[in-house]
């Protein structure tokens, strides 16, 4: 049976919000959170409820994971409306750590959106307006839609080209595709915009795909199991062929945040490789796109869609750190934004003690004004002792997967506990390049201690820089 899929786009669900397949869900600072791809979890006893001495690759930090865990409960309970919390803790004493646990543990898929207070403060965008979209990036919605795909498992993928007038070469005219399933197979022939589609998530002969009839969009589900004795594929996902028929309804589940769907539905729609859109888009001003007025529909929307049981709201974890940066102004806006019914949950951070309000006179603690303190469930982080700080190593070298010999190692612990555990953090990947550049893969106390003498700590740079203002200080006496 033939089937031409080139029309991308053919109405969903909705004929109000742009189709789910145009929402593409942001992904936002991968860096800072690769960080913390060791990290699980809060690692909490279900029995206790308690947090246990090393679970889900957090180490120590008792007292503050048993509280973080209590909170996520409120969470669940909806009883944490109008507040937030604070992580007030030394520097690398795991604040984002446990706000990103948290996230974690309120279920796949759940946003975690990190910022800096600073990053508020733009020439181009009103600080309020980087504070709503923050907001609304930590808000998750899971859409569940029927679709009607074609799924099984490819058994033929087969380009087929032609040569065009141009004489500059050959062009892809179509793609035969045949997919089998329990009951039965089909031959289908695509458009060659989804073999790029195709392409790109690597599908082989061999793979489970299903693709959306309407739309074209191609998803590979995993690897046939029929293959999973023949390879060594330890990394990819099994799956059973898909029984019934190739062409049926699927219910697809599909997570986006409410700013995804802002984006979408403020920019220009059209046809997927269409020039005259990519023009008209990189023509479109960015800035001012996304109203709120377009936000309040989206919300009278998506209220609807949660009320007729097609979406659930999932409010993820908004994460800011160095709260001392915000001003008034900020903090007048969270105040209310804390009380509306689709809020995230706000996790502020700080290793400030008292310090001045940015736009008040007065200091306060943490540099946040009482008003704000009032509302905030405050977890104290406490400094790591030496065995933590090696266990906490240990998990950081097996999620980099370098190695050190014993040596190097207990070197390198020593001068996380003495110094500070975030460079020692540091120090692993320089330490890994010397390694690398003697032509092993060993790390070696000779390793670390290059690495120690070729970059400061920040203690060794603060004595730097006081030493020279001394120097200079007493030239000019
Ligand atoms: N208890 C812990 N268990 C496991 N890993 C940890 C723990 N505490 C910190 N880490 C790791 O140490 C590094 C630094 O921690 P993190 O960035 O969470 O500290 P922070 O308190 O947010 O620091 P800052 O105040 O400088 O922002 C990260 O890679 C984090 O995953």
């Amino acid at each position: 049976m033939d089937m031409e899929i080139d029309d991308p786009a053919t109405g969903t669900s909705s004929s109000r919000l742009a189709p789910m397949e145009e929402v593409k869900p942001t992904v936002k600072q991968i860096k800072r959170i690769a960080a913390h791809s060791h990290v699980k979890g809060l690692g909490i006893d279900p029995e206790t409820c308690e947090a246990l001495p090393e679970a889900a690759g957090f180490v120590g930090q008792i007292a503050a994971r048993t509280a973080a865990s209590i909170i996520v409960d409120m969470i669940r309970g909806k009883s944490m409306a109008g507040r937030a919390v604070l992580l007030a803790g030394p520097p690398a004493t795991g604040k984002t750590a446990i706000a990103l646990a948290m996230s974690h543990d309120l279920g796949d898929g759940v946003p975690f959106v990190p910022l800096v207070a600073s990053e508020v403060y733009s020439s181009e965008v009103k600080k309020t307006e980087v504070l709503m979209r923050s907001f609304r990036r930590a808000i998750g919605l899971r859409v569940k839609e029927t679709k009607d795909v074609y799924e099984g498992e490819v058994t033929e993928l087969s380009p087929v080209e032609t040569s065009d007038n141009s004489g500059l070469g050959k062009t892809i005219s179509h793609l035969l595709l045949s997919l089998k399933t329990a009951k039965g197979s089909k031959q289908l022939k695509l458009d060659p915009s989804i073999y790029d589609s195709v392409l790109k998530q690597r599908v082989e002969v061999g793979d489970v795909i299903y693709i959306e009839a309407n739309s074209g969009i191609v998803k590979r589900v995993g690897r046939c199991d029929v293959y999973a004795s023949e390879f060594d594929l330890e990394a990819d996902e099994f799956v059973p062929m898909p029984k019934g028929d190739v062409r049926k309804s699927k219910d697809i589940v599909q997570n986006v945040s409410l700013h995804d769907l802002d984006l979408a539905n403020a920019r220009p729609q059209g046809r997927q490789g269409d020039v005259t859109n990519i023009v008209s888009q990189l023509m479109a001003p960015k800035k001012t796109e996304v109203t709120d007025r377009l936000r309040s529909e989206i919300n009278k929307v998506v209220d609807e869609y949660i009320e007729s049981g097609v979406a659930e709201l999932m409010p993820g974890v908004l994460f800011i750190d160095e709260v001392h940066m915000l001003d008034v102004e900020c903090f007048t806006y969270l105040y209310r934004a804390l009380e509306s019914p689709m809020a995230p949950v706000v996790v502020f951070a700080t290793n400030r003690g008292k310090t001045t309000v940015r736009g008040l006179d007065d200091k306060s603690a943490h540099g946040i004004p009482p008003e704000m303190l009032d509302r905030l469930m405050i977890i104290p982080t406490m400094k790591y002792n030496e065995e933590d700080v090696r266990k906490i190593l240990i998990h950081r070298t097996e999620a980099e997967n370098v190695k050190f010999d014993e040596k190097a190692f207990d070197y390198l612990s020593r001068v996380g506990s003495e110094k500070s555990l975030r460079y020692a953090l540091q120090l692993i990947a320089p330490a890994r390049l010397c390694a690398q550049t003697c032509g092993r893969e060993l790390i070696e106390m000779e390793d670390v201690e290059k690495c120690t003498t070729l970059f400061m700590d920040r203690s060794e740079s603060l004595k730097k820089a006081e030493e020279t203002q001394q120097r200079l200080a007493a030239k000019k006496a």
